[in-house]
């Protein structure tokens, strides 16, 4: 039987508890991870232009450490990854995320939580980071998650092993 994980990212519980439901639903795994360095509440302040996510999120070029305490993902055939939305965009430590999972061979959703903001464009950060590092791996359209309803509906519609 085909076996799945899901992954989250989740700084105030939000998305925590949409992929406690999404792994549910699909009978699956579930980690949690962290960034090497933790938010803090003032990192997270995006009325300030000069907080840590502010200017990590603005700047194309940074680079954010995500902590190497993430599962062995070999053993699966799905991986779905949750996070919240920052800036329209998941928060950048995905994208090293994406890096150190090796992700060929892996068929990929990807949910997040957001006040409002849609997938769209998260979605182009994802796949750059999959064309970036030459990933053979089915990459399944992301949405916003806020409710059973939704939840069901993106669930049923999957493409997974
Ligand atoms: C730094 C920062 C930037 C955010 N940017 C957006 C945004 O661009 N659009 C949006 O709809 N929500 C934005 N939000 C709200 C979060 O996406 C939303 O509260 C999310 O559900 C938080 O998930 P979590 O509790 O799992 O961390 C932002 C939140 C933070 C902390």
């Amino acid at each position: 039987m085909a076996k799945t994980l899901v992954l989250y990212y989740s700084a105030t519980n939000t998305t925590k508890k949409i992929a406690e439901k999404v792994a549910q639903k699909l009978d699956a795994d579930i980690a949690e991870i962290h960034a090497a360095q933790p938010y803090t509440a003032a990192d997270l302040d995006w009325h300030d232009s000069t907080s840590r996510t502010s200017i990590e999120q603005h700047d194309h070029n940074s680079r954010v450490a995500v902590k190497e305490d993430f599962p062995d993902i070999s053993g699966y055939d799905n991986i779905v990854i949750g996070h919240p939305i920052w800036w329209a965009i998941p928060p950048r430590m995905i994208a090293d995320l994406i890096d150190k999972l090796d992700l060929n061979g892996k068929n990929l959703a990807l949910f997040a939580t957001s006040g409002g903001t849609n997938y769209d464009r998260s979605q182009s950060f994802i796949e750059r980071a999959i064309k970036e590092n030459n990933y053979d791996t089915k990459v399944n359209q992301g949405a916003v998650l806020n409710n059973a309803g939704q939840i069901d509906s993106w669930v049923d519609n999957l493409s997974l092993a």
